[in-house]
């Protein structure tokens, strides 16, 4: 396995989570929900999310809820999360400081 798609420890998540307010840890999964202000902004944040994910070949679970968007993560082949969860729920909240609602 990959060290960057290796299963971290439980205190390995929660040392990382310290430094992501935005995400929780739910379900084995990390987990954030964004709310927009419109259907429309919303679409066009899970856009520009996809564009991330593809980039980083890591790919979240997305749930769209008219104005709200949730997003969930885990490394299906380590059966957990790993590193590479973190790195494009980094890259997610940097993407929403952009993007988020004035
Ligand atoms: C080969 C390819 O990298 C894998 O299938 C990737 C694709 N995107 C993925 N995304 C997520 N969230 N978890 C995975 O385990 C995963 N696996």
């Amino acid at each position: 396995m990959q060290t960057q798609s290796a299963r971290l420890s439980d205190e390995e998540i929660q040392v990382r989570l310290l430094a992501i307010s935005d995400w929780q840890l739910e379900r084995g999964e990390l987990q954030s929900t964004f709310s927009l202000a419109t259907f429309p902004q919303a679409i066009f944040f899970v856009d520009a999310v996809a564009h991330v994910a593809e980039t980083e070949q890591h790919h979240p679970d997305i749930s769209i809820s008219y104005d709200k968007v949730t997003l969930r993560v885990a490394t299906h082949a380590a059966g957990g999360i790993s590193e590479k969860d973190f790195t494009l729920a980094r890259r997610i909240s940097q993407l929403w400081q952009v993007l988020r609602p004035l």
